[in-house]
């Protein structure tokens, strides 16, 4: 989930040597059948050295190219930015119903905050929190964006061999850590789409919760917004997100189901409750097709025959402008809406997303 932006790590390295294996191998193939002679052989030795020569540089480069999580510095007289960290405080901590993630409040010196925070802090943005102990630097994403206080608060995730998921874990009120950002996790056009449809695993909502505060919650109804819809899925009910999110969520769209609709899935029942949403309301089985085309064809004013019609291609037949965001973890982002592409990039649209009929332009995986 939220691919990491930050350097490539040796495994990543590794995919990119593999791609290149076969295209290497079919030159050298292709080479062979012309000329068989020994200027082939000194051209392959020629082609197997720089061949390694460029493995070697290339290892090189990650373990030597400057890293911004170890060279940005740290600076404590000046304004939050990407460029270099600022100290912040940890003012609050709170353990949640599951023990694997906690709700953690962090805050900005007054002297730190930017001046004018409109454009830098719109939906949806994220800054990186800095391990100390080890130098790395993991991307998290501010609930609430950020108050006149400078306060954030976050809801993090540790996983068992995790690094600055369990280190934040242990951290408690009173002790300093240090962020940089903000940095744009997708960059939100609040009048190009009709429609909205958020599609989050674990801590995958974050960024969701995100934008549907800064657009709904924080504004009351009068601003006109597209219509969202929030498909959230967790492994079992207590992993669902805790009351600080789901409630505002939850009130929400009880109270303007026009704006805001919240469906939540588990993988299974395993007799663990959330502490928000009776058993009853949850959907047991995962987001597909079908939670996808439902949640589609019910935000229509749509005659029996429509409906009828649309459930072919709910997407396609349709005037209205509609965009999916899908956050989780890879396997699920590989479900809904097909693998990312090569370095990072959003490679083409599969998943259930693909089946329909959904184009690149619709969808985002963030
Ligand atoms: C823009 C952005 C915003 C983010 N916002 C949040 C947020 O608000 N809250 C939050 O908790 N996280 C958030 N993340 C994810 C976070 O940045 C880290 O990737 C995550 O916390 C794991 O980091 P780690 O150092 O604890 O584990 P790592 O040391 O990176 O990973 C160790 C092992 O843990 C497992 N693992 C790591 N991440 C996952 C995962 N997502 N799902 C399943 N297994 C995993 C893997 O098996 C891995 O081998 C965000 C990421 C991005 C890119």
């Amino acid at each position: 989930m939220f691919r990491s932006r930050l350097p490539l790590r040796a495994d990543q390295l590794c995919r990119l040597t593999a791609c290149h294996g076969p295209a290497r191998s079919t030159a050298t193939r292709k080479y062979a059948a012309q000329t068989q002679n020994t200027s082939s052989s000194r051209a392959q030795r020629v082609a197997v050295w720089t061949g390694s020569l460029g493995g070697a540089a290339l290892v090189a480069a990650y373990f030597f190219w400057p890293d911004t999580s170890r060279s940005a510095p740290t600076y404590t007289d000046a304004t939050l930015s990407p460029a270099y960290f600022t100290p912040v405080t940890v003012t609050a901590t709170e353990r949640c119903k599951d023990p694997n993630t906690c709700l953690m409040e962090l805050t900005v010196p007054r002297e730190a905050l930017p001046p004018s925070r409109d454009r830098l802090f719109a939906p949806i943005w994220s800054v990186y929190i800095k391990d100390d102990d080890i130098q790395v630097e993991r991307a998290y994403t501010p609930l609430e964006g950020i108050d006149e206080d400078g306060r954030m608060r976050f809801w993090v995730k540790k996983y068992p061999k995790g690094e600055v998921g369990r280190w934040l874990h242990s951290k408690r009120a009173g002790d300093k850590i240090e962020i940089r950002g903000p940095l744009k996790t997708y960059h939100w056009q609040e009048d190009k789409w009709d429609e909205v449809v958020m599609i989050s695993g674990g801590t995958g909502i974050t960024p969701f919760y995100q934008l549907i505060h800064s657009t709904l919650l924080s504004t009351g109804t009068a601003t006109p917004s597209p219509r969202f819809t929030l498909l959230h899925s967790a492994r079992t009910p207590a992993e669902l997100p805790p009351p600080e999110l789901l409630q505002p969520l939850q009130s929400y769209s009880v109270a303007n189901p026009d704006r805001l609709r919240v469906r939540l899935f588990v993988d299974q029942l395993d007799g663990s409750s959330s502490e928000t949403v009776p058993t009853g309301d949850l959907q047991v089985g995962r987001i597909g097709q079908a939670a996808l085309s439902q949640a589609l064809s019910s935000s229509q004013q749509l005659s029996w025959w429509q409906r009828w019609f649309q459930r072919s291609n709910p997407v396609l037949n349709t005037d209205r402008k509609i965009l999916f965001l899908v956050c989780g973890p890879e396997p699920m982002i590989n479900a809904i809406a097909g693998p990312y592409g090569r370095n990072y990039s959003q490679g083409t649209v599969g998943g259930a997303l693909a089946e329909i009929g959904c184009r690149a332009e619709q969808v985002w995986k963030l």
